[in-house]
């Protein structure tokens, strides 16, 4: 059994080349890096009930950029994040999420397993029969885009929370991947650790690579070029984060007047 501290973002490359795991297979455009459409996904009890989790989903995220996951507690974003990332096989529906793509977990702690920076980032690097100096190319290349390069030789226990998942994402950009799936990474993180994970993510975006960020955080959302909002298992809107902050305003004032705040 694989032991769970060796479990890191690289780890979940899904190779291709199956477009995905459902019925039929998406004709999508090569603008869109992510397009799902009518995911559903329940599980089963003991019982041998099925519960819904994810109820008729459609969501398509533009090439080269950074779109943002919100809704309440318990709505399903960490499962539809799983589901894109084929860790979790829909019930329903038909997606296509570009290649090679990354799930980088939420735990910092759990992103990080070699002793050091350079080593972690190259961790993923041996499958590809590359030479030393492409291994090192690579890896200045990716801790450059998130603002790491000066810690290559560091030792990662001695790096914050916001730099492990920095190293992360390196680990992640440096397997050429081009869908970053992210699942609450600043959860854990003080403020300035939250803004260095945040503009790390924005200055390897653009090209080829896009990113989908589960956040509560909706200070978050100024950095995205939109948002999706759920509730219940549903995508309940995706759009511009303007429209996206309006609405949930409007959901936050209503509760107020709900509870007589
Ligand atoms: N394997 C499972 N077995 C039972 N229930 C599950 C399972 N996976 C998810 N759920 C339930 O599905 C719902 C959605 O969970 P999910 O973690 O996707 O929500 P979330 O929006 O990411 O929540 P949070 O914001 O609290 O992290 C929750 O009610 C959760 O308890």
């Amino acid at each position: 059994m694989m032991n769970s501290s060796l479990i890191r973002a690289s780890t979940f490359h899904i190779p291709p080349p199956l477009q995905c795991t459902t019925r039929d297979n998406v004709i999508t455009s090569p603008n869109y890096a992510i397009e799902g459409r009518n995911l559903s996904y329940s599980i089963t009890t003991k019982q041998g009930k099925s519960v819904p989790i994810l109820q008729d989903c459609s969501i398509t995220i533009p090439s080269g950029q950074l779109w943002m996951l919100l809704g309440p507690n318990g709505c399903g974003k960490s499962t539809l994040l799983k589901v894109l990332a084929g860790l979790l096989n829909p019930t329903h529906g038909n997606m296509y999420v570009k290649r090679p793509k990354s799930f980088v977990f939420q735990n910092p702690d759990h992103q990080v397993v070699m002793p050091t920076v350079e080593a972690d980032v190259a961790f993923g690097l041996g499958k590809f029969n590359l030479s030393q100096d492409e291994v090192k190319s690579r890896v200045e290349k990716a801790l450059d885009a998130v603002g790491m390069s000066d810690y290559i030789q560091r030792p990662v226990q001695t790096l914050s929370g916001g730099q492990k998942q920095r190293v992360a994402i390196a680990g992640a950009l440096a397997e050429t991947c081009e869908v970053l799936l992210l699942d609450e990474l600043t959860t854990f993180l003080d403020e300035s650790d939250q803004m260095g994970v945040i503009k790390a993510v924005k200055n390897c975006l653009g090209g080829d690579v896009t990113a989908l960020w589960v956040t509560h955080r909706l200070e978050e959302l100024e950095f995205a070029d939109g948002a999706v909002y759920m509730e219940n298992g549903r995508v309940i809107m995706q759009s511009d984060t303007k429209s996206i902050m309006a609405v949930l305003k409007e959901r936050i004032s209503s509760y107020s007047d709900q509870i007589n705040l």
